[in-house]
């Protein structure tokens, strides 16, 4: 079992991070999103989810700047579980808070890595009956490694192939309500 970290192993951790996207390269990102996806979803009554947790602070941020009637909701799916690489199972820990069938759905995720979380929670998604379901993500991971065909509809920014924290993504529990996005020195 992992050691849990102290206090001053985790100041540790942020001194020695790498700055990827500053919170001001976060709240463009942010912006642009919320037009695009205005552009797309403005006419559709859609119910948004948050995918819990990384999704939390991603949708807080967004869900103010969409000017339009949606209804909100979140579902909790996990697949690293406080681990800095991902189990192939995804674990559900609470089921979609509200009823999608017939609607258009917007999931939110904070990061698009190997993509294993969500091409489950799309190909869930579907089987309870949404009418359509759409994709963002604060960050899409580069590499080659994605397990999944899936395209996301709405990207915000994209990082370097790293082990990043912050805006939601958390390193090892923490770190989750850093403002920007960081990479974990070594990983
Ligand atoms: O594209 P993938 O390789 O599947 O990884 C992306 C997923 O990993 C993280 O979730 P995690 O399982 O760590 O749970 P968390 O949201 O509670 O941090 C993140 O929030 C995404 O949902
Ligand atoms: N926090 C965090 N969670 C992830 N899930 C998949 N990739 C990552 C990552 O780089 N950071």
């Amino acid at each position: 079992m992992t050691q849990p970290l102290t206090l001053e192993e985790l100041k540790q951790v942020m001194a020695e991070a790498d700055l990827l996207k500053s919170e001001a390269d976060v709240e463009d990102a942010l912006n642009r999103l919320a037009s695009d996806i205005t552009d797309r979803l403005a006419d559709s009554m859609p119910v948004v989810y948050s995918i819990m947790n990384g999704g939390l602070v991603m949708a807080g941020r967004l869900l103010t700047k969409l000017n339009f009637p949606l209804e909100q909701g979140y579902m909790h799916a996990t697949r690293y579980r406080g681990e800095t690489t991902g189990s192939t199972d995804l674990q559900w820990q609470a089921p979609p808070s509200v009823p999608m069938e017939g609607r258009t759905v917007l999931i939110l995720d904070d990061i698009f890595d190997e993509g294993n979380t969500l091409a489950e929670v799309v190909k869930s998604c579907e089987a309870q009956g949404a009418k359509e379901v759409l994709t963002a993500v604060l960050v899409n991971k580069i590499h080659d490694r994605k397990n999944t065909e899936l395209k996301i509809d709405f990207i915000g920014l994209e990082v370097e192939d790293r082990y990043v924290f912050g805006c939601g993504m958390d390193y090892r529990g923490y770190w989750r309500n850093a403002a920007g996005i960081y990479a974990v020195k070594g990983l």
